[in-house]
This record gives C-alpha cells, structure tokens and sequence, in this order.
C-alpha cells in the first residue's frame, strides 16, 4: 500500500456484528465510494488469556479461517488525514467476512501458506503467510499485552499486495490453497 513497515502491529478492533459467513453478502456501507477487498489469515483463539510471551501464544491458537478484512478505503484515508478512528471504515456491518473455522491441528503450517482472492474469477491477490511482517506468535503477545483474548475470538494477520476495490454484483472469492474457500457477493 505504499505506506513504510510498521515497527509495531497496527491494532483495530472490529464488532461482532462485521461477521459475514461463507456465502453471505457484503453491504458497500454509507457514504462510501472505493470499497477494498483484503484477504487475510484469521486466527481463532482457543484459550482466554492475557499478556502472553511468544513462546506461550502458540497454546491460544485455537483454529483458523480464511477471512475478508474489507475496508471503506476513501472513509479510512480521510481519517488517517484527520487523526480519526478507523472503526467506521473497518468495522462496518459485513466488513469481516470469514469462511469456515479449521481447526489447528489441520493446519500445522499456519506459517506458509497461500492465500489468496478472486473477483469474478480473476486473482488479484496471492501471498503467503511466510511473508507477513509480523509471526503469528508475535501478532498474538502483542495484542494481548492490551486486550485479554477470549474463546472465539479471531484476529486478522494483516493482507498481501493486490487490494483493489469492489462494486455491486461482485463476487469475491478467497481461500488458503485448496483446503478452505468461501465466496460473497458485494449487495
Ligand atoms: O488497511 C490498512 O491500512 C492495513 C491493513 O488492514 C492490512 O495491511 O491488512
Ligand atoms: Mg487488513
């Protein structure tokens, strides 16, 4: 996205009402005119605890999902110009689509693999998991310095490249290789 690395996670929070399960609808929220797609690893929390070292956060990973971190990209970058919160421009209804929960010990190399997401058939993003800034366990200690994590919980690990912007009618597809995906549709 053109921004320089952060040298800490950047944290915001969604609600629980940003949920959309696999092949429900995403709604383009008020006032929005470039809603982006990201596609994220989620990770489950699987244990309530908090302030945890890295060496002890593998024990919270309850499972994983694929998910959609879709952001109201216009709505986010006027406030990143005015100092204002992002909870508008992130945490939307539908702005956390997820698809179905893995458990952990199915995936036991949560840190490579791909990811990716179509719309209308086309790939525009694919990464892999080994290429985010931050570990899975880091990501994990350093929230939970701040928030104690809760059973059920679930945190989005950042996108790769490719975000890009969606209209009505389309379908965005997303997925970990060929062992999870789920589809949407933007209302
Ligand atoms: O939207 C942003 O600025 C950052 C973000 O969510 C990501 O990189 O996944
Ligand atoms: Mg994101």
């Amino acid at each position: 996205m053109n921004s320089s690395l952060p040298t800490t996670p950047i944290v915001f929070l969604k609600p629980s009402t940003a949920y959309v399960i696999n092949e429900g609808s995403i709604r383009i929220p008020k006032n929005c005119q470039e809603l982006h797609h990201e596609v994220e690893l989620g990770v489950v929390i699987g244990r309530k605890e908090s302030s945890v070292n890295e060496n002890e956060a593998e024990d919270l990973i309850g499972g994983y999902v694929i998910a959609l971190d879709m952001t109201a990209r216009d709505l986010q970058s006027k406030a990143k110009n005015s100092g204002e919160p992002w909870s508008i421009a992130k945490g939307f209804d539908t702005s956390c689509p997820v698809g179905n929960f893995i458990p952990k010990e199915a995936l036991p190399n949560a840190n490579s693999l791909d990811i990716w997401c179509k719309v209308n058939g086309q790939l525009k993003q694919k990464g892999n998991t080994s290429d985010m800034i931050f570990t899975i366990p880091h990501l994990i200690s350093y929230i939970s310095q701040y928030f104690t994590l809760e059973i059920g919980d679930l945190i989005l690990t950042g996108t790769p490249e490719g975000v890009g912007p969606v209209k009505s009618n389309d379908i965005i597809e997303i997925g970990i290789g060929d062992i999870s995906k789920a589809s949407f549709k933007i209302e």
